[in-house]
């Protein structure tokens, strides 16, 4: 198991993770999500012991990585596919590390064939495409059979094949029980191979529930319901009828009307007792994609210019509810809308970890009490460009 508590990372007055409190658990995949700049990079590397935290600490196995017993053995990792000796074959390259850590040479034919570069096997690591290069890296990672695994973004540059191959590849080795924490800005990927979910901010944690509970909690399931088109007085009978019941209802773009609030049973008796004619009624629920855009709205802090001149998504303050989506009204694929919000609108925008003192975001609360200031109480200042993240800390 992977636990942080107080996790804090300051880089001079950058606050790269604040107070990151998390578990990973063993026999799950754990999906870890935050916008570009939230801090998944840094608290992966303080995980394996290459950034010392500035505050509170993280262990694997109830150990810091750098005092972690045989750690090559217990924790792989692919950060950064790129950080390999171009200069090298593929299973040179594999060789060394192997060598470094005991691991004897047949692992390393074993891993190669895992990942499907074994016909490579012999070929200098610089002519390898980005997707190769992604598999190398996960057959390091995968080298000491280890019980913990990290995987920074590893579907990257992966084609169709490679991503349902690392999808299946994650789900199995959390179901031989390892602890497997995977970050990646693909939604629909990520909804199909995680179980449990941890999704940061501004370095802060947002989210550390299940899939299914993230998506309830930042989005509300609801009936879409169609009455015929030619008749524009049913929809509106409806429409009535629906509201008076305690119902939402949204008109859709199309002319159908999205309904939360009641269940279907309840909609169709209320449709009938109204004398409306149903073309259509249907159950849909939001996407992680939907939900995670829901959650993270105020927590994005490179934006395009093209989005902020249309004032599609202005920077909020920390703390602050994303706006009401504005008209036109939700329609199917229409860009920039997401689900209604759950019931409990007008509070907290999802569901906190139990027991948990709301911090910025709904996050827990500042470490040390009120003593320590949270960096984040103030609307974050323009932001730098990402430093150049494949250099060691110190030569940037
Ligand atoms: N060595 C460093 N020196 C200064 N700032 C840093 C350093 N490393 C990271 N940061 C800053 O810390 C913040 C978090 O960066 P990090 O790379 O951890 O984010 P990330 O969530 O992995 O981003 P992405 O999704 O784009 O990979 C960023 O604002 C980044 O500029």
């Amino acid at each position: 198991m992977i636990e942080a508590v107080g996790l804090t990372k300051r880089y001079g007055a950058k606050t790269a993770v604040y107070n990151l409190s998390f578990q990973v658990r063993p026999g799950a995949v754990t999906g870890f999500l935050g916008p570009n700049g939230s801090g998944k990079s840094t608290t992966m590397r303080m995980i394996l012991g290459l950034d010392n935290p500035t505050a509170g600490q993280v262990t694997i196995g109830g150990y810091p990585y750098r005092r972690l017993p045989n750690a090559p053995r217990q924790v792989g990792a692919l950060l950064d596919a790129k950080a390999v000796h171009g200069g090298r074959h593929a299973r040179n390259h594999l060789l060394c590390l192997a060598q470094l850590s005991g691991i004897p040479a047949r692992r390393v034919d074993e891993v190669l064939g895992v990942v499907g570069l074994q016909d490579v096997a012999k070929k200098r690591s610089k002519g390898f495409s980005l997707g190769m290069g992604q598999r190398l890296g996960i057959a390091a990672a995968l080298l000491g059979d280890p019980q913990v695994l990290l995987f920074d973004e590893p579907v990257n540059g992966l084609d169709p094949e490679g991503i349902l191959w690392v999808r299946n590849l994650m789900k199995s080795l959390a179901a031989e029980g390892r602890t497997v924490f995977v970050s990646s800005h693909l939604m629909s990927e990520m909804a199909l191979t995680a179980d449990q979910l941890i999704v940061i901010g501004r370095g802060q944690l947002l989210a550390d529930m299940s899939i299914k509970e993230f998506i309830s909690a930042n989005s509300a399931d609801f009936a879409r319901v169609r009455t015929p088109h030619a008749e524009p007085q049913q929809r509106e009978k409806l429409t009535a009828a629906l509201t008076e019941a305690g119902g939402q209802v949204m008109p859709e773009q199309d002319g159908a009307l999205r309904v939360t609030g009641l269940p279907l049973p309840r909609i169709s008796d209320l449709a009938h007792d109204a004398d409306v004619r149903l073309w259509e009624l249907s159950p849909h629920q939001a996407s992680l994609e939907e939900a995670y855009m829901r959650m993270t709205q105020g927590a994005v802090d490179y934006r395009s210019t093209t989005d902020e001149r249309a004032g599609l998504q202005q920077q909020l303050p920390p703390g602050a509810m994303p706006p009401p989506v504005q008209m036109p009204v939700p329609g199917q694929g229409q860009p920039g809308w997401y689900a209604p919000p759950p019931p409990q609108q007008g509070g907290q925008p999802f569901a906190m970890p139990q027991g948990q003192p709301a911090g910025p975001y709904g996050a827990p609360a500042a470490p040390g009490g009120p003593g320590e200031p949270n960096p984040y109480a103030q609307a974050a200042p323009a932001q730098p460009a990402a430093p150049d993240m494949t250099k060691p800390e110190d030569a940037r």
